[in-house]
């Protein structure tokens, strides 16, 4: 059972070298535990090229191998990069098991502190080293670690040919949220911390995204969810004509899918029911915003969008607040309110994966964002997620 350290040295603060030699390595002295492979990344491609080696290494010796750990020091992008460059070996090797002892290095973390959200105030004050080894200290416990689910997405081109396959085990997004992530990697220097993603944000906030959507049922329900915030719990969402696959039209502002996690950063809890409700097996909760369902909101011209804008904060400034925008409903005159019986502002869908059909001349409508990584549908292309319910992936927690 190998044990891996992988430490990507520039991420978030850049201190997660010094964090490992101060903190992490001393514990895993202390209880004897030997590190067979130990990688400081030097280049993006680091991490994924050293993964590829060893299992091209373990077939030439035809040595399968079976149960991996891997005690990571990184964001949320780093863990993406290491599963998409293992996932491709779980159909080889079937009794491959993967489990990741995740130290938050990044930038976000949005993985550790959904998994650890007493921590949170850990992303901004770094006295305090235990609140970053959480993780650790459930794996040296011996503890059962949990299964990660991943969302799987096929990319395709107008021919329905794959263009790319994607797994997220933290966020697949379209609309607002990839097109944030497309523009701040180039504010990264500027702005380590998690400015950066609102400076992104201000950038693209009066944009519109056309699309429809197909979204497709829980596995457990064997329907498409919608949460109430009246009952404070998931109701089937109603399709037409008998059919289990429920349309949604464009256009939309926000669509925002998660399996894992409650929140893209410490405070930022956009999807909070993840946790609170959680879904009883693996599934996608979406956070969805579509302007034309306020009724101020009478037909896309740049009045509209400027005017929608401020909705769009709200909603994100709701995020901020412990996730309080999925409660937000319209009053009359279009207004965000958090009491009433008007319109939700935010749909927000649990469902077993989702197709994303962008309207072919709407290019900020082909962009996807899986964990970071930005991918660019094809005009004429669609991008269809699903969860995976067989993840070989597993995480302490
Ligand atoms: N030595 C390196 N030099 C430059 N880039 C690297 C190096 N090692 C890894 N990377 C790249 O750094 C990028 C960012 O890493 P990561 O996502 O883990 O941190 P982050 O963006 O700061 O945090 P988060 O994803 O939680 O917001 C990854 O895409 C990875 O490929």
């Amino acid at each position: 059972m190998p044990l891996f350290t992988i430490i990507n040295p520039v991420c978030g603060h850049k201190s997660g070298s010094s964090f490992f030699d101060t903190h992490v390595f001393p514990r895993l002295n202390d209880q004897k535990i030997t590190v067979d492979y130990n990688l400081r990344t030097s280049s993006p491609d680091d991490a994924p090229n050293f993964i590829r080696e060893y299992f091209t290494t373990n077939r030439l010796d035809h040595n399968p191998p079976t149960e991996i750990t891997i005690i990571l020091g990184s964001g949320d992008g780093t863990l993406h990069e290491i599963i998409e460059a293992i996932r491709p070996y779980t159909t080889e090797y079937h009794n491959l098991l993967i489990r990741f002892v995740l130290i938050p290095c990044g930038t976000a973390n949005a993985l550790y502190f959904s998994l650890f959200p007493d921590t949170i105030d850990a992303a901004v004050d770094t006295s305090n080293p235990s609140k970053r080894l959480r993780s650790l200290e459930e794996f040296l416990a011996g503890k059962e670690a949990k299964t990660l689910s991943l969302a799987v997405t096929t990319v395709s081109n107008h021919n329905e040919s794959k263009t790319s396959i994607n797994t997220a085990a933290v966020v697949t997004s379209t609309a607002l949220h990839a097109c944030i992530l497309r523009d701040s990697e180039s504010l990264r220097d500027e702005h380590p911390g998690v400015e950066r993603f609102k400076v992104a944000a201000q950038k693209n906030s009066t944009v519109w995204y056309y699309s429809q959507v197909k979204l497709h049922p829980c596995q457990s329900s064997g329907k498409v969810e919608i949460y109430n915030p009246d009952s404070n719990a998931f109701s089937p969402l109603e399709s037409h004509g008998g059919s289990k696959e429920v349309i949604m039209e464009g256009p939309f502002v926000y669509f925002t899918a998660t399996t894992n996690v409650d929140r893209l950063e410490s405070t930022f809890r956009v999807l909070p029911l993840m946790r609170s409700l959680p879904p009883p097996s693996p599934t996608c909760d979406i956070a969805v915003v579509r302007p034309l369902r306020c009724s101020a909101m009478k037909q896309d011209t740049e009045h509209f969008r400027t005017e929608f804008a401020a909705q769009t904060w709200k909603v994100l400034h709701g995020a901020y607040e412990d996730g309080a925008h999925v409660r937000y409903r319209y009053e009359a005159n279009g207004e965000i309110t958090n009491e009433g019986n008007g319109q939700n502002v935010v749909e927000y869908v649990r469902c077993g994966g989702w197709e994303w059909i962008p309207m072919e001349d709407d290019p900020n409508a082909h962009i996807l964002c899986c964990d970071g990584e930005i991918v660019s549908i094809e005009q004429g292309g669609t991008a269809s997620c699903a969860v995976d319910f067989k993840s070989k992936f597993y995480i302490y927690a």
